[in-house]
């Protein structure tokens, strides 16, 4: 690295979409921004808006075949604004890794081995790790000299008790196959829990948050003074809320009964549970914004997939009540929680009890910056806070390969 490297590309590869931030670490500027989304189809869109250059957002529509295809496209577009993956300032790519298991609670840097572990957890990340790796994998061909770090979902639940991370099923069983609670979105529940100590003028260590990422995977997590104490997803991205395309809760002996009764096989079950339920399973869409449009125009299955996504939500803010004792702060975030004001309405309402409102004309602000909606008497602090999963991997992969 050289002493002008203070570059720092971070790469978030989802299971259909790449998000993609370069950002200069001397001061934070944001270089470049952009996304790729729908990968794999007909209709793929990669949308790069150059900041550095002062340049509008450009969008590109058409078939990008994978996760190889989406990185060599990103990285044609940052060339074309003197802002190449070659560029001698780059300091080192940045990887949102989901799956870390019991061997990564910190940044890492990749090698070989590291590499190998991340693809022996794909069973248990299966949407997300084999787009990881391919990310990573791309990006290594671009640029071998290069540091490339892996910044871990699981890493910020680490922290959690045994008697919250372990399953009740037989110990021997569980060990033998590492089967426990590891939770997911651990960078952006790290970053919104700081932020959320922040907007109330107190360190992490003096408040307890729960924060709920709701985005198309979602989670909730528990945070107790900086340090997470529980959270909904589990082995896999699958536990916990409703999402997009995935069930959360369910009882486990509905997939025996599907493989018993109903003959599917486990792959079946496992793309039944994970692409085919949840909103999309419940009424044929994913997308909150689509929902509450059917809502509105009176479409009974919108109102009773929300209705379900709304119940669970409230149910996991009762549960992390129980288990911080003392809540401080109740936090919004992604893609749902940041702009779907109905969906936060909803989840806090007839929670006065537990302190917890949200004030109408607050929660109708539209606003990338950190914000409380709830009214003045309110004993929680109900807040906005947007996540920034990108910048707090370019920190934590540049505090690393400075270390
Ligand atoms: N303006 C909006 N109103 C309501 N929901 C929105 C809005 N914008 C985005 N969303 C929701 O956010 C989801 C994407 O969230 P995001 O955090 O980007 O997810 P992911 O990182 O899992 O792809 C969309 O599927 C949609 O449901
Ligand atoms: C872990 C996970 O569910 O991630 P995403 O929300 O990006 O799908
Ligand atoms: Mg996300």
């Amino acid at each position: 690295m050289t002493a002008t490297a203070t570059r720092v590309l971070v790469l978030n590869s989802g299971s259909s979409s790449v998000k993609y931030q370069l950002i200069d670490m001397n001061d934070g500027t944001r270089l470049a921004v952009g996304l790729v989304e729908r990968i794999g189809e007909q209709t793929s869109r990669l949308a790069h808006t150059p900041l550095a250059a002062g340049g509008d957002k450009r969008e590109t529509e058409g078939a990008i075949a994978d996760h190889d295809a989406a990185l060599k496209a990103v990285a044609a577009e940052l060339a074309a604004d003197g802002l190449g993956l070659d560029s001698p300032q780059l300091a080192a790519i940045g990887h949102r890794v989901v799956h870390g298991g019991l061997k990564f609670t910190e940044p890492t840097v990749i090698d070989d081995a590291v590499l190998k572990e991340i693809e022996r957890l794909v069973p248990v990340a299966p949407l997300h790790n084999p787009a990881n790796i391919t990310g990573i994998r791309t990006a290594q061909a671009m640029r071998p000299d290069l540091p490339q770090v892996a910044v871990f979902d699981t890493a910020f639940h680490a922290t959690m008790p045994e008697y919250a991370a372990r399953y009740a099923i037989d110990v021997e069983t569980a060990d033998a196959h590492r089967i426990r609670r590891y939770g997911f979105h651990g960078t952006s529940h790290a970053y919104v829990s700081r932020k959320t100590a922040a907007l109330l003028g107190k360190d992490p260590s003096e408040v307890n948050v729960i924060v709920l990422h709701l985005g198309n995977g979602a989670s909730a997590s528990a945070v107790a003074g900086g340090r997470c104490v529980d959270t909904s997803m589990g082995l896999t991205p699958l536990e916990g809320l409703v999402m997009g395309t995935r069930s959360g809760d369910i009882d486990p002996a509905v997939t025996f009964h599907l493989k018993r009764v109903a003959g599917m096989s486990t792959d079946e079950i496992d793309a039944l549970l994970n692409k085919k339920s949840g909103l999309i399973g419940l009424c044929g869409d994913n997308d909150m914004r689509e929902i509450r449009r059917r809502i509105d125009e009176g479409d009974e299955r919108a109102r009773l997939a929300f209705d379900i996504y709304i119940h669970r939500l409230k149910k996991y803010i009762g549960a992390y009540s129980a288990v911080l004792g003392r809540v401080d702060a109740v936090a919004f975030t992604a893609g749902v929680g940041e702009n779907a004001a109905p969906v936060r309405e909803a989840a806090v309402a007839g929670l006065e009890e537990m302190g917890m409102a949200v004030d109408a004309s607050l929660n109708a602000v539209r606003s990338d910056e950190p914000r409380l909606i709830s009214p003045e008497y309110a004993r929680v602090a109900v807040a906005v806070v947007p996540t920034d999963e990108e910048l707090e991997i370019a920190q934590q992969t540049y505090a690393l390969v400075n270390a």
